[in-house]
């Protein structure tokens, strides 16, 4: 159970069945404008100040003040307050994730202070926004997006790099069963324990004198936005030797939720729109959603532009276990939001008739599952 639709509805909705056509709810998970705003359209800003809302944790502050400052070059005129606020899910760090079972633990708060004005904007990492938006709510802005990879960082003091050179038993900590069951197929010889917190909590607790853990597997983008990127040893992607991970959908975008039709604030935000990762992003949450993945089951993509317009993406669903797993991939034109849904949904339509239900069906039944982890 990951997104608040799920949560009211839909274990019985027959979203894997190849003959459906795609929901028409998917295309409004990004402000239809949003990608087509031109510095025109800006005549009436005005100099209020834009109430900017984020997490409180040190990942999701630095990601609140990149985003005011990009705001800041594009509108030097108006002013900009950041609100850091700990949410349910950073309150409650010792109760596994998959107790609470919603994504929208880590945003509820935020959003119920947007719809009421207190807040303007808020900032996420897409990866962590699930698939549909409360009502009212809605994407004004993906933003570039930073390495979307996951990346292998070494206990300190450690003289290994890559998870082939890891002895036989070494723990890998990771709370996704994405990246576990995708590892595992590949690395059969290695443990997994699960770690918690935030990005500086986990690594804390990997590099402790009694520590557990031999290493840890996370997303490059907040290691970099940290400003970590010398504790990297290996990237996990499908291109590096020795990599073959597929990382989770939205991964290394930052994305800007708005009250839906607030024009004022999607027209502060044109400039900081980024068309290609907005359709790479919309290409796989798409996916997502039409697997009904939410965060919680193990569904790996990659998108490459080829050229500009025609997207690369490869997907793959994990058993639990890592011991099953369909893939599929997709080459086509992508121009424009709606191309980006129905690409997605294509795609996801074809990890359907290779297998996939099998296996999604399967996580399904034993529910709870492990989710993503939200603390960023
Ligand atoms: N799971 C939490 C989370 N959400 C977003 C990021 C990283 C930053 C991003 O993807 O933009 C992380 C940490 C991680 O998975 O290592």
């Amino acid at each position: 159970m990951a997104t608040h639709e799920q949560l009211e509805s839909t274990s019985s909705r027959p979203v894997l069945d190849p003959t459906l056509t795609m929901q028409d709810e998917s295309s409004k998970d990004v402000a239809p404008s949003a990608a087509f705003k031109r510095k025109s359209d800006e005549a009436n800003i005005t100099a209020d100040t834009i109430h900017i809302g984020t997490r409180k944790s040190a990942l999701a502050v630095i990601q609140a003040e990149m985003v005011l400052a990009e705001l800041k070059k594009a509108h030097p005129e108006t002013q900009y307050e950041i609100h850091a606020m700990s949410t349910m899910g950073d309150k409650n760090q010792v109760t596994a994730l998959h107790e609470f079972g919603a994504k929208s633990l880590w945003t509820h708060e935020l959003e119920a202070q947007l719809l009421e004005g207190k807040l303007d904007l808020i900032v996420h990492c897409l990866k962590d926004m699930p698939t549909q938006l409360p009502p009212k709510c809605t994407i004004g802005c993906i933003m570039e997006r930073e390495d979307p990879r996951d990346c292998v960082i070494m206990k300190k003091g450690l003289e290994y790099k890559t998870l082939l050179e890891l002895p036989e038993g070494s723990v890998v900590g990771t709370s996704s069963v994405r990246r576990s069951a995708q590892v595992k197929r590949k690395y059969p010889h290695l443990k997994f324990k699960d770690v918690r917190g935030n990005v500086g909590t986990r690594l804390n607790k990997l590099d402790a004198a009694d520590g557990e853990y031999t290493c840890l597997i996370l997303a490059a983008a907040g290691i970099i936005r940290m400003n970590w990127k010398d504790r990297i040893t290996q990237y996990l992607d499908s291109k590096t030797v020795g990599g073959g991970l597929l990382h989770a959908v939205g991964q290394g975008a930052l994305a800007i939720e708005i009250r839906e039709g607030d024009e004022k604030t999607l027209n502060v935000l044109a400039e900081l729109i980024n068309e290609d990762s907005t359709f790479a992003g919309t290409a796989e949450r798409s996916l997502m959603r039409t697997l009904e993945g939410g965060c919680s089951v193990p569904i790996g993509v990659e998108t490459t532009w080829i050229e500009k317009g025609k997207l690369l993406m490869k997907a793959i669903v994990v058993s639990l276990d890592g011991t099953e797993s369909v893939e599929a991939e997709r080459l086509g034109e992508v121009l424009n939001v709606r191309d980006a849904d129905e690409f997605g949904w294509e795609l996801a339509q074809d990890l359907v008739k290779k297998g996939a239900a099998k296996i999604l069906e399967a996580i399904n039944l034993n529910r709870p599952v492990i989710a993503e982890g939200g603390g960023a």
